[in-house]
């Protein structure tokens, strides 16, 4: 080493830059020959012109005739076939026009808003949203497989990039609602890969809904309250459940509560259904105290009201045990419906801390046990948090108007309820009745307004159905 002349050359002086790693490897660029390019375009365009005929099977036919007749027959006979084909158009439209409208008019709203909205915004909105996914530097992008137009509604299906879900797209929906000119976005998962998002082009629910007409038979299983967005009626079930309808001051609870009081009504008349009332606030249920078989405003007498109920059940329930399993409501048994306005009243504001305790033991009683001897809790709640109401979970059905925030949302309608759509906070605050729903048999919260019973009907539901007596709680005693 010593005698090594070169032995410095070895070390590298500490100013000397280092480079940062040995060898660089990076990917070849090859350039594609022309021809392959060519190649790849004439297939394209033989694809589309394969596919055409299947896909648009009415646009493509119809310019296949006119073509034809105008190739045969001249400018003459071209002239002559659009008038004929306007004047069955218009015949059509004239004489059916619900037919036309869904096979004529909303299909080609359809491929209007698919080719001037959808397929035109389509990338920049999905890579600014997010929603695009690279791999191996190339870009992919879901695929829009249809869209289809409703009265209100345009419904997009999509096929989704392999090792994405749907949650990727439900968590984007305020992007792709702005994106697309929507007032809201809603998911639906068809099957692996293929979902559908539905843009509403109008809003059905902007108009206030009159009060329903009175069913004649009511089916306290499904009760008219209001509409949902798709136009069909919002029927609202009580018997076999219990229901909790939550939103900020305004929103319209009283209204809920009294279309499902109107819809029950004939129930009321003929005594095969009772309606108890709580009114902390006596500006909402006091209105039609004729129309309850017992009424209570103070929290002493409710509490009383609801061992009232309890005492009731517990006695139904003794003697339908090891004989009936389900309640069918009769004059001699009667489905009891429990309205409580502002339940927190009654959980959570009472000055009074064994008052607090013994509404809340009543209403855990009466959801937990009540349901299938006939006894059903509708409660009305301004503020969704556990420690206001720590019961809401023993309420099956839950009806979301408008909140104050979003993590409300998903505590009332259950998880991913927002990602899915519900955007409960972000209502109008001018369109009072407004509430997000979960129906029966699907995950997918559904838009829905009230009808809003006004005073006047009231009084008239309290002149023609308010037949039971006014029993004040407070006469009878707790049981
Ligand atoms: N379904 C509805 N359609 C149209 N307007 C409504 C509807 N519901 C309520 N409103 C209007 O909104 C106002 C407030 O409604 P409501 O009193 O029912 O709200 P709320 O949620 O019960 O509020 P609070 O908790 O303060 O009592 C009503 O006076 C009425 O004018």
């Amino acid at each position: 080493m010593l005698r090594n002349n070169h032995a410095g050359a070895a070390q590298t002086p500490p100013t000397l830059p280092m480079p940062a790693q040995a060898f660089r490897f990076s990917t070849p660029v090859v350039e594609t020959p022309g021809i392959f390019v060519l190649a790849s375009w004439i297939i394209r365009l033989l694809r589309v012109l394969v596919l055409a005929p299947i896909r648009f099977p009415v646009a493509v036919g119809s310019t296949a005739a006119l073509t034809t007749t105008g190739y045969l027959f001249g400018t003459v006979g071209l002239t002559v076939t659009v008038i004929a084909a306007t004047s069955v158009l218009l015949t059509w439209r004239t004489r059916w026009p619900l037919s036309f409208h869904r096979l004529v008019a909303l299909r080609v709203l359809a491929a209007w808003r698919w080719i001037t909205v959808y397929r035109r915004h389509w990338q920049p909105v999905l890579v600014v949203a997010g929603l695009a996914e690279s791999y191996q530097e190339r870009r992919y992008l879901p695929r829009i497989r249809k869209v289809t137009c409703s009265s209100w509604a345009d419904r997009v299906r999509v096929r989704l990039v392999a090792g994405t879900a749907p949650a990727d797209v439900e968590q984007r929906v305020a992007e792709l609602a702005h994106g697309f000119g929507a007032a809201s976005c809603r998911v639906t998962v068809l099957g692996p890969r293929d979902v559908v998002l539905e843009f509403p082009r109008h809003d059905t629910l902007a108009d206030p809904l009159d009060a329903l007409p009175i069913p004649r038979d009511p089916d306290l299983a499904a009760l008219p309250v209001g509409r949902r967005e798709d136009g069909e009626p919002w029927h609202l079930r009580l018997h076999g459940t219990h229901v909790l309808v939550v939103g900020v001051t305004g929103a319209g609870k009283g209204s809920v509560l009294w279309s499902v009081i109107r819809a029950m009504s004939p129930a009321v008349r003929d005594g095969t259904a009772q309606v108890w009332a709580v009114d902390p606030k006596r500006m909402e249920l006091s209105y039609g105290r004729g129309l309850f078989a017992r009424y209570a405003d103070t929290g002493e007498t409710a509490v009383a009201l609801l061992e009232t109920a309890v005492a009731g059940m517990q006695d139904r329930a003794e003697r339908y045990a090891g004989r009936q399993r389900a309640h069918v409501p009769t004059v001699d048994d009667p489905f009891v419906v429990v309205v409580l306005d502002e339940v927190a009243f009654l959980t959570a504001y009472h000055p009074d801390r064994d008052v607090r305790r013994r509404a809340e033991n009543a209403i855990a009683t009466l959801t937990s046990q009540g349901r299938s001897v006939g006894f059903c809790v509708l409660a009305a709640l301004q503020d969704p948090r556990k420690e206001v109401m720590n019961l809401r979970n023993l309420f099956p059905d839950k009806i979301a108007l408008r909140l104050d925030e979003a993590s409300q949302v998903d505590m009332v309608l259950g998880e991913g309820a927002r990602e899915r759509g519900a955007n409960a906070h972000l209502i109008d605050p001018d369109l009072p009745g407004v509430a997000f729903v979960r129906v029966e048999g699907s995950p997918i919260p559904v838009r829905v307004r009230a009808a809003y019973v006004c005073d006047d009907d009231i009084d008239t539901m309290v002149t023609e159905y308010g037949a039971a007596p006014l029993r004040p709680v407070s006469d009878e005693g707790a049981a």
